[in-house]
């Protein structure tokens, strides 16, 4: 077990001191910590030019920080923090605007960065956003922009390409999709110019579970207007083979996979799009989905598209918190076992106590998470329900659903459910099979402590 040596080399922060003899333990006879770059740095390095949208890669490269100091000489000015957890990535800050988060630095990273903005309506004054959205965002209870919001929806909205790290569950979703809409001024079906041409915007998502709740949360954004926003499956791609159909549809949100098939088999054109979004992008750009997105980016061959190739506007890269580091709102605890086998007896211990459902609990493989959840229920916890990505979408689609009506109290889940998924009342996540990567670690326990509340994460360790 190198869990300590994990979380050090992905460049995650925690207190060492604190967990002094955690530490230990698992120090006692390993060797040096590999101080070398991470895999995901390597698979960056090896991203080709033209989907290197953010310049990751030329990041890692000694040199580039010096002229990385001397772009922020057209940004605000450079402010020192003295911080232990410095992130030494970071080259200019100004304060958060946000007021639902905690307050958070925010470093902003490009030529000319648009001022950030102190609340919603003022999105009309500076750009004359439609009176509807300022509307459906009041209805849905966003009364105040979060820092990634202040800071990236003024970026995007003046058609500048972004680049957004920020922590999980900051509403990273609204900051993309409020000025893509906007920017899009009318639904095709209302605008002569635009009908006929093809999908305007595309989102790619890397499961359909995160894909669908981004699906959601457009919904609620184009309220009270003839947005045709869809989320792309087998059944809306037969139906998009409709040229009446497919000629008015605005945005389309999908997995790469499943929508380079429908390129490939004519049922959907990008010529015509101008904004494209990678939303997890440091995992859409991954072996496992770099060619479908490669794909997807020559596809989308209008001049000035809004992602970043096009290198007329540079991009603006804004980072809130620190890279790879949990919300401070997160309590993080350890659980030692003595091996694999005492981590279920542990699991019920502490299931039999009262505690707050439900409860995500992510083991290390889709077998792992069946069987545990199925160990469970024999040994009498309530409730309990798994998700994977072997069960059948409409399986898939109804334990999300249960979790979100709030039938399910423990859910035994995988990586499937680490990333971008929103569940508001998680208050707990168990990592009872212990993760792989710095990233992993963070998105998993980030599915709680979302949106300024707070959570826990507990971890069960052997070594
Ligand atoms: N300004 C706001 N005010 C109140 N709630 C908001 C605001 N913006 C977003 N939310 C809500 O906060 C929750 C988290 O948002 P979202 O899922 O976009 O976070 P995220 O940063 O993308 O998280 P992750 O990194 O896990 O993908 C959602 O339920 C969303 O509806």
């Amino acid at each position: 077990m190198e869990a300590f040596q994990l979380l050090s080399r992905g460049g995650a922060k925690f207190n060492k001191k604190r967990f002094e003899n955690d530490v230990k333990i698992f120090n006692k006879d390993s060797k040096k910590v590999d101080k070398g770059k991470g895999k995901a740095t390597d698979t960056l390095q090896e991203l080709p030019s033209e989907l290197d949208f953010f310049k990751y890669a030329q990041n890692t490269d000694p040199n580039t920080k010096r002229k990385r100091a001397d772009d922020t000489k057209h940004t605000s000015k450079k402010q020192k923090i003295p911080d232990d957890d410095e992130d030494e990535d970071e080259d200019s800050s100004a304060p958060s605007t946000s007021t639902a988060m905690p307050r958070q630095r925010v470093t902003a990273k490009g030529q000319n960065v648009p001022q950030a903005i102190e609340s919603f309506p003022e999105l009309a004054e500076r750009y004359e956003m439609n009176a509807q959205f300022l509307k459906n965002l009041e209805q849905n209870g966003y009364g105040e922009p979060t820092g990634i919001q202040a800071h990236g929806i003024p970026i995007l909205h003046e058609g500048r390409d972004l680049a957004a790290i920020s922590p999980t569950g900051t509403g990273k979703t609204l900051a993309y999709l409020l000025p893509i809409l906007s920017l899009l001024g009318l639904p095709a079906v209302n605008s002569k110019a635009d009908v006929g041409n093809g999908v305007r915007a595309i989102i790619l998502a890397p499961t359909r579970e995160l894909a669908h709740q981004i699906h959601n949360e457009c919904l609620k954004l184009a309220q009270g207007r003839k947005w045709r926003v869809v989320l792309f499956s087998k059944a809306t791609a037969n139906a998009l083979n409709d040229k009446n159909v497919r000629d008015k549809v605005d945005m389309i949100i999908s997995t790469p996979l499943r929508l380079v098939s429908a390129i490939q088999s004519g049922q959907v054109e990008l010529s015509n799009v101008r904004h494209l979004v990678l939303d997890e992008a440091d995992r859409m750009l991954d072996t496992e989905f770099l060619d479908q997105v490669q794909e997807i980016v020559a596809g989308c061959s209008r001049e000035g598209v809004q992602k970043g190739r096009v290198q007329c506007y540079p991009s603006i890269r804004v980072v809130v918190g620190l890279k790879d580091t949990p919300l401070p709102l997160i309590t993080q605890s350890l659980t030692y076992v003595a091996d694999d086998f005492s981590k279920l007896p542990t699991l019920l211990q502490y299931l039999a106590q009262p505690y707050n459902p439900p409860v995500l609990i992510f083991v290390s493989s889709q077998e792992r998470a069946s069987s545990l959840a199925e160990e469970l229920v024999l040994s009498g916890t309530r409730n309990v329900d798994h998700l994977h990505a072997g069960m059948t979408q409409k399986e898939r689609e109804d334990a999300v659903s249960r979790m979100r009506r709030g039938e399910s109290w423990v859910m035994v889940t995988t990586e499937v459910m680490a990333r971008g998924m929103d569940f508001k009342g998680v208050r707990e996540v168990i990592n009872y099979d212990f993760p792989q990567s710095v990233q992993s670690y963070v998105h998993r326990i980030g599915r709680t402590g979302r949106m300024g509340r707070e959570g826990k994460a507990g971890n069960v360790l052997y070594r």
